[in-house]
């Protein structure tokens, strides 16, 4: 029997707080530091491993938070999240992402449709759509293949899309799966659809609208902006674009469509790249194959995170040691640092992930929580960062958990010795010295100079950024932010504070304003 209690009613919590926090300098310091490195590890899919030696936890503290686990009923609460219970209260939905990966329990009905079967069929019929685009079957009327493919969407029919695209883009080319480049259009500034379309041949591209509810403002708007301007290239806009969007929405009604791929309002847009939103760029751009080794990876990550124990459950461990920095410690941001090129817009899709998800003031039932929830995400890759806000992570005032993510080859393979080391070499050398630096730090006499350590992070580590570890670190933190939701009592899977900015834009265009809403959009000649 699964109950929902906040956070501050639940025994195992009252615990956490009374039990003595780690000094991670003094216990990163010497031989218990290696000692840390080699025990506080975790097994993830896709030959990827979680080390945690360097968070401020201890046997102790991990017990107590096995204890939160078992008295939150984690593991419960996502059996009966991916067996098709109404999770997303706020919006009466199930929440059946995990469908598009994998079949993690009983058979999902809606609708008299068996879900899992659902979006498999989807992907099919995207992978029957690229396989045709790709062998010319599919032309522009002037029978020229199509050599772009474009994703219009915005928020989470964007950021995932566009980050696991960049993740893939040089991996696809150097193992020769790469088919077509893909460019992206989201913002509603002009100047986004204008410098996309400045750069692409139009008359060779294809174009992905993507919007699950159709009625987005800047999605529709960009696809407006493209559609003119096709047709003032003489071209036909209903062969140069398909839509991925729900069954319901406004947009599937619409027959200005090459083919139409379906989602349904059970996936929610930050959790979407491994549905249609995401499966029609990335299959465009380096085949089904490529999408599918991506799924398995989120499959077998996802299959992890049903684990009971804390201890096998990589998500699970990462969610509430986050929840020990948040509420315990009193952390309030976190940064994710990559480092790996190929994962330079990942921190910003973490970032709605998270930050949409878990950015709630009111628990499931609609009650003010006593406690703090999401913590603010931002992030780089490294080693850039290092160069940018790093003096801040070191000695500023507030501590910053790190989530770093590291890879001992890179995708591409192309290196050089300089001052005998690879730049590989180099890459990694610098994610473990800032781990250590972060958790060690440097006594100096000069207060300028000196290092006071202490601050907390782990790693993601992996051979290589490949399509299945890709798919195994998607899915990680997607699960790791659900189950920090289920911690907080919340309900992670809708978004309502977005509308109010929503409607009051559509008032300032209406000219339906007055006070400050007024007098600002004077101020910007509206
Ligand atoms: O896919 P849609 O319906 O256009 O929505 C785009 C994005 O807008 C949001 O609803 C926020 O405004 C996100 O949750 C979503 O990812």
């Amino acid at each position: 029997m699964i109950t929902w209690n906040n956070l501050d009613t639940i025994p195992a919590y009252q615990e956490l707080l009374k039990v003595a926090p780690v000094e991670l300098a003094e216990a990163m310091t010497g031989e218990k530091g290696a000692e840390r490195v080699r025990k506080y590890s975790v097994p993830m899919a896709a030959g990827l491993s979680c080390n945690y030696a360097a968070k401020q936890v201890d046997d102790k503290i991990l017990e107590v938070l096995a204890k939160l686990a078992e008295e939150t009923q984690l593991a419960g609460k996502f059996e009966a999240l991916y067996n098709g219970e109404v999770i997303n209260t706020g919006e009466k939905r199930m929440v059946l992402h995990h469908l598009t990966r994998g079949q993690l329990g009983e058979a999902v009905v809606a609708d008299g449709v068996d879900k899992r079967s659902f979006y498999v069929q989807q992907q099919e019929k995207i992978a029957e759509l690229a396989n045709k685009v790709h062998s010319g079957e599919i032309t522009n009327a002037a029978g020229e293949k199509f050599t772009t493919v474009v994703q219009i969407g915005i928020g989470g029919s964007d950021l995932g899309p566009r980050a696991m695209y960049l993740a893939l883009e040089n991996w696809a080319k150097v193992n020769h799966t790469f088919k077509m480049e893909a460019r992206f259009i989201s913002n509603v500034d002009p100047d986004d659809a204008a410098a996309v379309l400045n750069t692409i041949d139009v008359a060779r591209s294809l174009f992905v609208l993507v919007s699950k509810s159709g009625t987005t403002l800047e999605t529709l708007t960009n696809e407006s902006f493209v559609k003119d301007a096709l047709k003032k290239a003489g071209l036909e806009p209903s062969r140069h674009m398909i839509a991925v969007t729900s069954e319901t929405s406004p947009l599937a009604q619409s027959d200005e469509y090459l083919a139409a791929f379906f989602m349904d309002d059970y996936i929610g847009g930050r959790f979407s790249s491994t549905s249609g939103v995401g499966g029609a760029v990335l299959s465009l751009a380096f085949g089904p194959e490529v999408f599918a080794r991506f799924l398995e990876g989120a499959a077998e990550e996802d299959k992890l995170a049903r684990n009971r124990d804390m201890y096998a459950n990589p998500a699970m461990l990462d969610a509430l040691i986050g929840v020990y920095e948040r509420n315990v410690l009193g952390y309030q941001n976190t940064a994710v640092l990559p480092y790996s090129q190929a994962l330079s817009r990942f921190p910003a899709h973490l970032q709605q992930l998270d930050m949409e998800s878990n950015g709630k003031s009111v628990n499931r039932f609609g009650e003010p929580v006593d406690y703090v929830t999401g913590p603010v995400i931002f992030g780089e890759p490294g080693t850039n960062g290092q160069h940018s806000f790093y003096q801040l992570l070191h000695q500023g005032t507030d501590i910053i958990p790190l989530q770093f993510v590291g890879f001992r080859d890179s995708q591409m393979g192309t290196d050089v010795v300089i001052q005998e080391s690879t730049s590989q070499q180099k890459l990694c050398a610098n994610v473990a010295a800032q781990i250590v630096a972060f958790a060690c730090g440097k006594a100096d006499d000069n207060r300028n100079k000196n290092f006071e350590g202490g601050r907390p992070s782990s790693i993601v580590i992996g051979e290589q950024l490949t399509p299945e570890a890709l798919g195994a670190l998607l899915s990680h933190f997607e699960n790791k932010v659900m189950f920090q939701g289920f911690v907080w009592n919340i309900n992670s899977f809708d978004q309502e504070g977005v509308q109010l900015g929503k409607v009051l834009a559509k008032k300032v265009l209406a000219h339906d304003t007055d006070g400050a809403l007024k007098a600002y959009s004077d101020l910007l000649n509206i």
